[in-house]
């Protein structure tokens, strides 16, 4: 190995061009931690006439991705172009020329990560993803590395930035969704296309990334139940706050007795714990680990240098593994079987949100019908319903119960009389 490694880089949009920056003004540390010194020497984009905010000699940006993939002085890919194809396609045919890669590319990552990290493995070629999950905190290497001499049966986290923001500033400023919304993607937080922050995906694909490593199992998007937060109303919101709660969208993974559950789903977490603290575009993953119980990582979870950094260390680990000569040793591999919980397994506290006829006993009518569910009940808060004087709108915290339960006692609210709609339903964590 000479003293420079010479890196095409995919992609030269938010995360690219904060890759750039950093390479740039951290080579003389780059130097003194690799021995070598680190050279963006060619960048993939889609429009090379579009104007960029970092500059570069114009000569090293094309739009083919052969003079990336087959240049034999390039040694390292790093991916952040986002999306399924061609991203796929590129690193695959990278790795076949014997490519490092760094890709921040979690849509990627949850769905064909297996492929890549096996052709990765059969040519000797590390395949780093730590960007990919919660921007710049550190959460992989914790999780693969860290917590290698411990068994993980809890990750809990909020791992989307986007839909933090849009909720942190709901609540703190009252903003309409769609004004945030905004914010967040003109300063670069959201994906490509926004949905898969809103509707929970981008999480969803960070959880399923997180729970494999995590349990060393293979989970696919398929096993994470997802829902969004563009249902969420300010409403909502403000009932949860009056009862000590905060909204957030978070992920869960949890394993009990070798049962997996993994979800993501706008949760009020319990205003003491960690988690109802972390606001605006930062993230916090809290990990349990049998042996060391609760650890908590907290950071900016997008944006374009926090996440550059995510790269870069990646980077320097591939730099550091070609001068070992250790490359394609690291990649975890799923070791135990997948188990997934059914509904009835898998319990939680749940605020349930009621508009219901304003009169005497029908509490105790709704209270027996759970309790016919075994579900009890830890809160009940009742406000006057604004539009009309004849309701009112009943606001229920049970304790612990069954997903299945609270599926079937939402069923049984629709078919009484006394109940007009149920408004929202919605898992509750912390405190328990
Ligand atoms: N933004 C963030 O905070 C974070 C992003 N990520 C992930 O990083 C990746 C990149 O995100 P981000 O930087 O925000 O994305 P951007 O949309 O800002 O940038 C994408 C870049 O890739 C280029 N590109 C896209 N498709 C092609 C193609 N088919 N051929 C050539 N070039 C292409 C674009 O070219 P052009 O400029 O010419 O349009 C652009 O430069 C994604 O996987 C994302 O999920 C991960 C963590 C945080
Ligand atoms: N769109 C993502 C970017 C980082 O992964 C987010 O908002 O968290």
């Amino acid at each position: 190995m000479n003293g420079k490694i010479k890196v095409g880089l995919m992609g030269f949009g938010t995360v690219g061009t904060g890759v750039v920056r950093l390479v740039d003004s951290y080579k003389e540390d780059f130097f003194n931690q690799t021995g070598s010194v680190i050279e963006v020497s060619r960048i993939l984009v889609r429009n090379p006439e579009k104007e960029r905010s970092v500059f570069v000699n114009s000569d090293i940006v094309t739009t083919d991705p052969r003079e990336l993939i087959y240049d034999q002085e390039v040694e390292v890919i790093i991916e952040v172009m986002g999306g399924i194809e061609p991203a796929r396609t590129y690193i695959l045919e990278a790795i076949e020329q014997g490519k490092h890669i760094v890709t921040a590319n979690k849509d990627l990552m949850a769905i064909h990560g297996e492929e890549l990290i096996k052709k990765a493995r059969e040519h000797g070629c590390d395949l780093f993803y730590e960007a990919s999950v919660a921007g710049g905190i550190p959460i992989i290497n914790a999780i693969v590395e860290g917590f290698s001499s411990d068994r993980i049966t809890k990750i809990m986290g909020i791992v989307n930035g986007t839909t933090n923001y849009i909720l942190t500033k709901m609540s703190h400023e009252q903003a309409s969704f769609d004004e945030v919304l905004q914010e967040a993607q003109q300063l670069g937080y959201a994906e490509a296309d926004p949905t898969s922050d809103v509707e929970g995906l981008d999480a969803a694909r960070k959880m399923a990334i997180l729970s494999s490593l995590g349990f060393h199992v293979g989970m696919n998007l398929e096993d994470v139940s997802v829902r969004g937060i563009s249902k969420v109303t300010l409403e909502d919101i403000k009932y949860g706050e009056q009862l000590g709660y905060t909204m957030k969208l978070i992920g869960i993974a949890k394993k009990d007795d070798e049962l997996i559950e993994v979800s993501v789903e706008p949760t009020f977490v319990k205003n003491t714990h960690p988690l109802a603290n972390v606001n605006g575009v930062f993230n916090a993953v809290y990990v349990y680990g049998e042996a060391v119980g609760e650890t908590m990582f907290y950071g900016p979870g997008a944006g374009e240098l926090p996440t550059a950094t995510a790269v870069l260390s990646d980077l320097v680990t591939v730099v550091k593994n070609i001068k070992l000569g250790v490359n394609g040793r690291n990649m975890a591999t799923p070791y135990n079987v997948k188990k997934l919980k059914r509904e009835e397994d898998i319990y939680a506290k749940y605020f349930i949100r009621l508009i219901v006829n304003d009169e005497s006993g029908v509490l105790a009518q709704i209270a027996k019908l759970m309790a016919a569910e075994e579900i009890s009940l830890e809160k009940v808060l009742q406000e006057p319903y604004p539009s009309n004087p004849k309701k009112a709108e009943l606001i229920l915290v049970t304790h612990q119960a069954s997903k299945k339960c609270i599926n079937n006692v939402l069923a049984a609210f629709e078919n009484v009389d006394y109940i007009e709609k149920v408004k929202s339903c919605y898992r509750v964590e912390g405190g328990e």
